[in-house]
C-alpha cells in the first residue's frame, strides 16, 4: 500500500490532477471537439486506456518479480500517456493551442496555461529520462543560458561554465539546479559520471555572496577525504575569479584550527571531521544555508547516522536548503533522509540503482584465486588500455597484487587505508597524470573520484554489493565517454553472482543464461576469505 502510494507520488509534478482541473475539462468537452494531439489524449477511447492500464501492470508486476525498483514507472502515470506522440517535440517549442473563444473565463484561460506548462515540462523531462516526485517542481533547465534568463544570474556563470567545456546540462544539472535555486530541498539520484558534483555546487554558488563575513554559508559532506579533496578543487573551478572562501576540513584543521576568526563560505568536510570540530574546535554551523549529503547513502551506511545527526543539529538555521546525491538511493536510506528533509522533491534519471549505459560490462569466470591472476596477467598483455583501475577487497589484497604487478614491470600504484593522505592523494593525481598506467585501489576510491578518461575498471575481487559494483566501474565512463568493466568471479563467487548480473541485464549487457537461473539470495553483502595473491617465489 505504501509502495503504491510512494510510486503513484513519484510523477505528481507532471501528473494532470483531473479531481482538480475537473471543471475545466467539462468545459473544453463543451467546445469545439478535441483535434491536438494533447485534447485527444485527454478524451482516449476508454477501451484502449484500459488496454494500456492491463499491460502497464503487467510490466509492472513483472518488474516487481524481478525486484526492480519502479522508478521509471513513467509509463504506468496517466500523465505521461497524455504526452505519447508529442514525446518528439523540441523543448520550448508551443504546445499546440485549444480553440477557445473571446469571452473565456480569465480562469479558465489561466489553468489552460498552466496545463501548458505542464506539458512542456513533462516532455522536457521525459526527453532527458528525467522523473520526479514532489509537488510544484520547478521547470527543468533547456539550457544554461536560462540561469541568466530565469534567474538573473548575470552572464558571469553561463561563461564560466562555457570556459570549462560545459556547453549543455546533464539531465540531473537540468532539473537539480532550479529545484536547489528556488530553494527546495532535493534528493537525486543519477548514474555514475552524469554531473551530480555541478548539480549541487552551482546553485549554492550562485545562491551565497562571496567573501562574506557572517559564518559559513554552506556544507558539503563526502565520505572520502579524496573525494572531499576533488569537490573543492571543481568548486573553486567553477568559482573561478569570485573570491569565495572555499575550505577543505583537513586533519590539521579539524584539530586546531581557530575557527572564530576563519573566513569560510563553502566548507568541504568528511563527517568525522566535521563533527570534531564542531564539538572540540566550537566550529559554529549556525549559519549554514545549503547543506549537502554528498554519496548520501555512504555517509548513512558507514555507520555515521549519530554523526549527521550531530552535524544537522549544528546546522540550526531554520531556513537551511537540504539535499541528498548519489547514483544508488536504496529506499531504508530514503527513508530515513526524509526524516530530516522537508518537502523534498525526488529526482531519478534513468533507472534508480543502476550503472551508467556508457559501460561496457563483462563478467569473467576465472575459477580461482590463481585463475584470476592469470586471467589478469593474459588480459594486460593482451589489451592493456591504461589508464586502468583495478578493485580488491583489502589493503593486504591491494599490496600483494602491487607486489606481482611490479615483478611484472607494470607502471602500477597502490591506494589503501593504510597510506597517509598525501601517499594517496599522490597515487591519484599519478594516474590522473598518465604516470602510472595501473591503479590498484580498495573501496577507499569506489565512490565519486572523477578519472578523466578511465578506459578499464577491473574487479579483481568481487565487489560486496550491487551498489558497490555500480559506483566502482562507474570510475570509468563519465561525462559521456564510453568505458568498459571486467569483473572476475570464481566458485566462491558463484551464490552473489546474479545479484551483480542484474545490474549487468538493467543497462542492456548480456549475461550468460545459467547465471540468470542461479537462485536468489536474501543475504545482499558478499566478503569471502580468499587465498593470498602470490605467484612470486620467495627469495630464500
Ligand atoms: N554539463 C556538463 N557537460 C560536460 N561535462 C560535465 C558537465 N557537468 C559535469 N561534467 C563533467 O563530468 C564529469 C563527471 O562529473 P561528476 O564527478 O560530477 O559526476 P557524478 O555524477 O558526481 O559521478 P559519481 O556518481 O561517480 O560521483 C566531470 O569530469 C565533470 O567535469
Amino acid at each position: 500500500m505504501a509502495e503504491a502510494k510512494h510510486s503513484s507520488g513519484l510523477f505528481a509534478g507532471t501528473h494532470f490532477n483531473r479531481k482538480r482541473f475537473a471543471s475545466d475539462f467539462a468545459r473544453f468537452q463543451q467546445r469545439s471537439p478535441p483535434s491536438t494531439a494533447t485534447a485527444a489524449a485527454l478524451s482516449a477511447p476508454s477501451a484502449e486506456k484500459k488496454r494500456k492500464r492491463k499491460s502497464t501492470a503487467k510490466a509492472k508486476k513483472t518488474k516487481k518479480k524481478r525486484g526492480e525498483v519502479d522508478a521509471d514507472s513513467s509509463d504506468v502515470v496517466e500523465g505521461f500517456n497524455v504526452f505519447k506522440g508529442l514525446a518528439d517535440k523540441k523543448p520550448g517549442s508551443e504546445p499546440e493551442k485549444v480553440e477557445t473563444g473571446k469571452d473565456e473565463d480569465p480562469e479558465v484561460v489561466r489553468r489552460r496555461k498552466e496545463i501548458e506548462r505542464e506539458i512542456e515540462r513533462a516532455i522536457l523531462r521525459k526527453r532527458f529520462d528525467i522523473h520526479i516526485s514532489g509537488q510544484n517542481v520547478p521547470a527543468p533547465l533547456e539550457s544554461f543560458e536560462e540561469l541568466d534568463s530565469r534567474y538573473g544570474c548575470g552572464s558571469f556563470w553561463v561563461k564560466n561554465l562555457s570556459k570549462l567545456g560545459f556547453q549543455e546540462p546533464t539531465p540531473i544539472q537540468r532539473q537539480a539546479i532550479p529545484i536547489l535555486l528556488s530553494g527546495r530541498e532535493c534528493f537525486a539520484c543519477a548514474p555514475t559520471g552524469s554531473g551530480k558534483t555541478l548539480a549541487f555546487l552551482l546553485p549554492i554558488l550562485m545562491k551565497i555572496k562571496p567573501g562574506s563575513k557572517g559564518g559559513v554559508k554552506a556544507v558539503v559532506l563526502c565520505p572520502t577525504r579524496e573525494l572531499a579533496a576533488q569537490t573543492v578543487r571543481e568548486c573553486k573551478k567553477l568559482a573561478e575569479r569570485r573570491k569565495y572562501y572555499i575550505k577543505l576540513m583537513t586533519k590539521d584543521l579539524s584539530k586546531s584550527g581557530n575557527f572564530k576568526d576563519m573566513h569560510c563560505d563553502i566548507l568541504v568536510s568528511t563527517p568525522l571531521r566535521l563533527d570534531h570540530a564542531v564539538r572540540k574546535r566550537d566550529l559554529d554551523l549556525s549559519s549554514v544555508e545549503h547543506f549537502v549529503l554528498d554519496e548520501s547513502d555512504k555517509l548513512f551506511e558507514l555507520g555515521f547516522v549519530e554523526v549527521i545527526d550531530s552535524v544537522v543539529a549544528a546546522c540550526s538555521n531554520p531556513s537551511i536548503v537540504r539535499s541528498l546525491f548519489s547514483a544508488t538511493l536504496p529506499d531504508s536510506i530514503e527513508a530515513l533522509a526524509r526524516t530530516i528533509m522537508h518537502d523534498a522533491v525526488r529526482v531519478i534519471v534513468g533507472r534508480k540503482n543502476s550503472a551508467s549505459s556508457l559501460i561496457k560490462q563483462k563478467l569473467i569466470f576465472a575459477g580461482t584465486e590463481k585463475g584470476k591472476l592469470l586471467a589478469l596477467r593474459q588480459s594486460f598483455q593482451e589489451s592493456l588500455n591504461p589508464p586502468v583501475l583495478i578493485f580488491v577487497q583489502s589493503k593486504e589484497r591491494a599490496k600483494e597484487l602491487y607486489k606481482e604487478l611490479a615483478f611484472d614491470d607494470v607502471r602500477a600504484d597502490v591506494i589503501h587505508a593504510d597510506l597517509n593522505e598525501e601517499q594517496r592523494q599522490d597515487a591519484v593525481d599519478n594516474l590522473r597524470a598518465g604516470k602510472t598506467w595501473v591503479l590498484i585501489a580498495t573501496e577507499v576510491i569506489a565512490r565519486g573520484m572523477d578519472f578523466k578518461g578511465l578506459n578499464c575498471v577491473i574487479n579483481y575481487d568481487f565487489p560486496e554489493s550491487a551498489a558497490a559494483y555500480i559506483h566502482r566501474i562507474g570510475r570509468s565512463g563519465r561525462a559521456g565517454r564510453s568505458g568498459e568493466a571486467i569483473t572476475f568471479f570464481t566458485e566462491e563467487d558463484k551464490p552473489f553472482l546474479r545479484n551483480i548480473a542484474n545490474v549487468l541485464i538493467s543497462s542492456g549487457c548480456e549475461v550468460p543464461s545459467w547465471i540468470m537461473a542461479l537462485p536468489k539470495l536474501k543475504r545482499k553483502k558478499h566478503r569471502v576469505q580468499r587465498d593470498p595473491i602470490c605467484t612470486i617465489p620467495d627469495e630464500d
